[in-house]
């Protein structure tokens, strides 16, 4: 039988690109949901290279009838949505006294907002339509340990946690599972160069704060998401796996100090 489509937002680039590719290989047709058209055409070409069922729908995650018209596209085209990953993000370091209201509302909107929209109308058809279905939103260990230089961000993810806890719960009658994974640092290239760690010699730095020494590969995290959102492990909800080689126990970096250049060994 045809598998259901996978949803993935911020699917054009980075680990979203990652986990499309593993889902397209675990058989999986991906709709890959961005507000650029030419990272979906970049990402769709490699992905349909490799034989990878894709599509693209343009969305701004923070625009609920763009969201609306995503979910309607994948359906069209793919009969039933199966799984959806919330993976879209915005994030840049700034420090909380100087953080503009614009600013503010721009993160907790792509990160937040997005992920409720996606998230409500997705399970809101599953509910009608009496179909089981998964959820994985994509967080970061400061959702729990907090961080200096991203108040925004750190709410905005602290906030999808409770709310992955929280559908999971509501949910879990349904059939639905709603679970959350927290990876540790990818370079991938809007996050290094927003959270100011493009350059090699900080990245090094970054590493040996790392209890195994390295920074993440997307390939690995995507490997764990698709593990998490597929039905491999169908009796886990309401979770949070974290794949970041053990950095949230040593404390999460203050990222100020990257962009100020005060890092140290
Ligand atoms: C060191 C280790 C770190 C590892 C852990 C990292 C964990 C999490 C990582 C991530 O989430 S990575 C994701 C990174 N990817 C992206 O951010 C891609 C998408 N980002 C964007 O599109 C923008 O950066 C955006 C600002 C988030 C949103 O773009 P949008 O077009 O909607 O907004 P703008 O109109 O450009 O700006 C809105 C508002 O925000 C202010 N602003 C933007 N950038 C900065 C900045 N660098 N510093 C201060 N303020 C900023 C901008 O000025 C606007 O405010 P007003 O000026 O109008 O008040
Ligand atoms: N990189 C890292 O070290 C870490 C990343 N994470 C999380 O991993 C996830 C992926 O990040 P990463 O791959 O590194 O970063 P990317 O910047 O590559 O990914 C972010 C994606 O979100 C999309 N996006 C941004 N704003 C919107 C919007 N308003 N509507 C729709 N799509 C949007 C972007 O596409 P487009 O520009 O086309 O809209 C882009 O594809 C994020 O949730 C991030 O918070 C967590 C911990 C560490």
């Amino acid at each position: 039988m045809e598998k259901g489509a996978a949803i993935v937002t911020g699917g054009g680039t980075g680990l979203g690109l990652a986990i499309s590719r593993e889902l397209g290989r675990r058989g999986y047709p991906v709709v890959i949901a961005s507000r650029k058209q030419e990272h979906l055409d970049a990402a769709a070409r490699t992905l349909t290279g490799e034989g990878i069922q894709v599509l693209t729908a343009v969305c701004d995650v923070r625009d609920r009838e763009q969201v609306k018209a995503a979910v309607d596209a994948a359906e069209n085209r793919f009969g039933r949505v199966a799984l959806l990953v919330n993976n879209a993000a915005g994030n840049f370091v700034v420090k909380a006294e100087e953080l503009s209201p614009k600013g503010w509302e721009a993160v907790r909107g792509i990160v937040l907002d997005g992920t409720w929209h996606f998230s409500q109308e997705v399970g809101k058809r599953w509910i009608a339509q009496g179909q089981p279905g998964s959820i994985l939103n994509i967080i970061a260990t400061y959702a729990w340990t907090g961080a200096a230089g991203v108040v925004h961000s750190v709410s905005a993810k602290a906030g999808v946690l409770a709310m992955t806890r929280s559908l999971a719960m509501e949910w879990g009658k349904f059939g639905i599972r709603v679970n959350a994974l927290a990876p540790g640092i990818m370079v991938t290239e809007d996050a290094a160069k927003n959270l100011g760690y493009a350059d090699p010699a900080v990245q090094a730095l970054l590493a040996k704060k790392v209890p195994l020494r390295r920074l993440a590969s997307t390939e690995e995290v995507a490997f764990l998401a698709c593990d998490l959102v597929t039905d491999r492990h169908p009796y886990v909800t309401g979770d949070c796996w974290t794949v970041d080689g053990g950095l949230w126990l040593e404390g999460f970096p203050n990222l100020r100090r990257f962009v100020d250049g005060e890092l140290g060994e």
